[in-house]
C-alpha cells in the first residue's frame, strides 16, 4: 500500500520526539509534541517555524532516521523507520550539509552516487536539471556555497524519488538561482514528484506550498493553505494623509471596521478584516471631502506578516518546556 484511503503519502499523527533524558523521562526535552499532518500524493508541503521549531526533527523521523517516541508516522504507506528497505529507494533527501569528498569533481561526485542508486539518472541530465553543466569538471571544494546547494539537490534528484526532501534548499543561493530552483521544484510537482520542504524564507513557501504547517516549540500553530493561513490575519489598508487633514478628521476608525492602526508622519496604515468595506467607506469619505488619498494601497496580510503573527500568538499563549521534565 502507498497511499491511505485520502491519497496521503505523507501521514503524520500525534508525532512525539524526545531528546536526552535518563530513559525514565527525567531531564528529557520534547522536541516535536503531538504533531499531525499529511501530504497528497504530488502535493508541495512546506514546514515553517521558527530556529528550534521542530522542523528537521520531524522531517529526519519520516526520512526514516529515527524513531518517533509516540504517534504514528507512514511514508507510502510504510513505517520509514522500520521498513527503512522499502521506503529509501523511492524518497530523495537533500539535507543541510552534503558533506562530499571535496576532491572529486562535481560529475565524479555524482556518478559515485549513482553508483549507489538503483534506476539513476544519466549523470548529464542530473548535472543539467540543477544547471550545473558548465561546472562538471570543477572539484567540488572550489565550488561556491550556492553550487553546492544545487549539487546536492542534484543527488537527491538522482534515483528519480517518487518524494522529494528539501531541507532548506535555497540557503545560500542568488536570486536567480533561488528562481530556477523554484522553477524545477514546481516542474516535479507537475511530473507527479511529492515534495516536503522546510524553509526560512517565506516567500519561497508562498511560491511553492500548495499547504504548510507553521511549527512554534514542537506544535502545529496554523496549517492549510497559504491562502488559508494568510485569511486568518487582518488585511493592511494604507494612503497618506491629506495636507492639512489629521487622523481625527476621519470618520470613527472603529466604524469602518478598522481592528488597529499605525501613523508615521503622514503615512496611515490600519488593520482590517473587513478590508472591502473598510476601504469602501474611506473612499465614499474622501469623495464626500473631496481629498485624493494618495499612494492607497489594500493587500491581504502577507505569508510573512501571518507567520510573525502566529509566532507570537503562540509564544505569548504557549510556555517554553526546555527545562521540563518530559515523559519519553
Ligand atoms: N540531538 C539533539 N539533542 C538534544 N536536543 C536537540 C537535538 N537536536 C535538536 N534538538 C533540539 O530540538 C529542538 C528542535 O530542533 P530542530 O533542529 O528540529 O529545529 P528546526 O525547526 O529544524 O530549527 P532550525 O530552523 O534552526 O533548523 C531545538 O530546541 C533543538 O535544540
Amino acid at each position: 500500500m502507498n497511499t491511505n484511503e485520502h491519497g496521503d503519502v505523507i501521514e503524520v499523527t500525534d508525532l512525539r520526539r524526545v531528546y536526552g533524558g535518563d530513559g525514565r523521562g527525567r531531564g528529557a526535552f520534547e522536541a516535536v509534541r503531538h504533531v499531525t499532518f499529511s501530504v497528497g500524493r504530488g502535493e508541495i508541503f512546506a514546514l515553517l517555524g521558527t530556529n528550534g521549531a521542530g522542523k528537521t526533527s520531524t522531517v529526519e523521523v519520516l526520512e526514516g532516521l529515527a524513531p518517533p517516541a509516540g504517534g504514528r508516522v507512514r511514508v507510502l504507506g510504510h513505517d520509514p523507520y522500520r521498513e527503512r528497505a522499502a521506503v529509501r529507494p523511492r524518497i530523495g533527501v537533500m539535507l543541510q550539509e552534503g558533506g562530499f569528498p571535496s576532491e572529486l569533481t562535481v560529475a565524479e561526485t555524482v556518478r559515485m552516487w549513482a553508483g549507489c542508486t538503483s534506476g539513476a539518472r544519466p549523470t548529464a541530465q542530473a548535472l543539467d536539471l540543477v544547471g550545473l553543466t558548465r561546472r562538471a569538471g570543477v572539484r567540488v571544494k572550489q565550488l561556491s556555497g550556492g553550487e553546492k546547494r544545487r549539487l546536492d539537490l542534484a543527488l537527491a534528484l538522482l534515483g528519480r524519488p517518487e518524494i522529494l526532501f528539501l531541507d532548506e534548499p535555497t540557503t545560500g543561493l542568488d536570486t536567480e538561482g533561488r528562481h530556477s530552483t523554484w522553477e524545477l521544484v514546481r516542474a516535479l510537482r507537475d511530473g507527479g514528484t511529492t515534495v516536503l520542504l522546510t524553509t526560512h524564507y517565506l516567500e519561497e513557501a508562498e511560491e511553492l506550498a500548495d499547504r504548510l504547517a507553521i511549527l512554534h516549540e514542537g506544535r502545529v500553530a496554523a496549517s492549510g493553505t497559504p491562502a488559508e493561513v494568510t485569511g486568518t490575519q487582518p488585511a493592511r489598508i494604507s494612503f497618506e494623509l491629506p495636507d492639512g487633514y489629521h487622523l481625527g478628521d476621519l470618520p470613527p476608525l472603529a466604524r469602518l471596521g478598522v481592528s488597529g492602526h499605525e501613523t508615521a508622519g503622514r503615512a496611515v496604515r490600519l488593520r482590517t478584516d473587513t478590508p472591502q468595506r473598510t476601504a469602501t467607506a474611506l473612499l465614499q469619505w474622501a469623495d464626500r471631502a473631496q481629498v485624493e488619498l494618495r499612494r492607497l494601497d489594500v493587500r491581504s496580510a502577507s505569508l510573512e506578516e501571518a507567520f510573525l503573527r502566529i509566532a507570537r500568538d503562540a509564544a505569548a499563549h504557549g510556555t517554553d518546556h526546555r527545562d521540563k521534565e518530559t515523559a519519553a
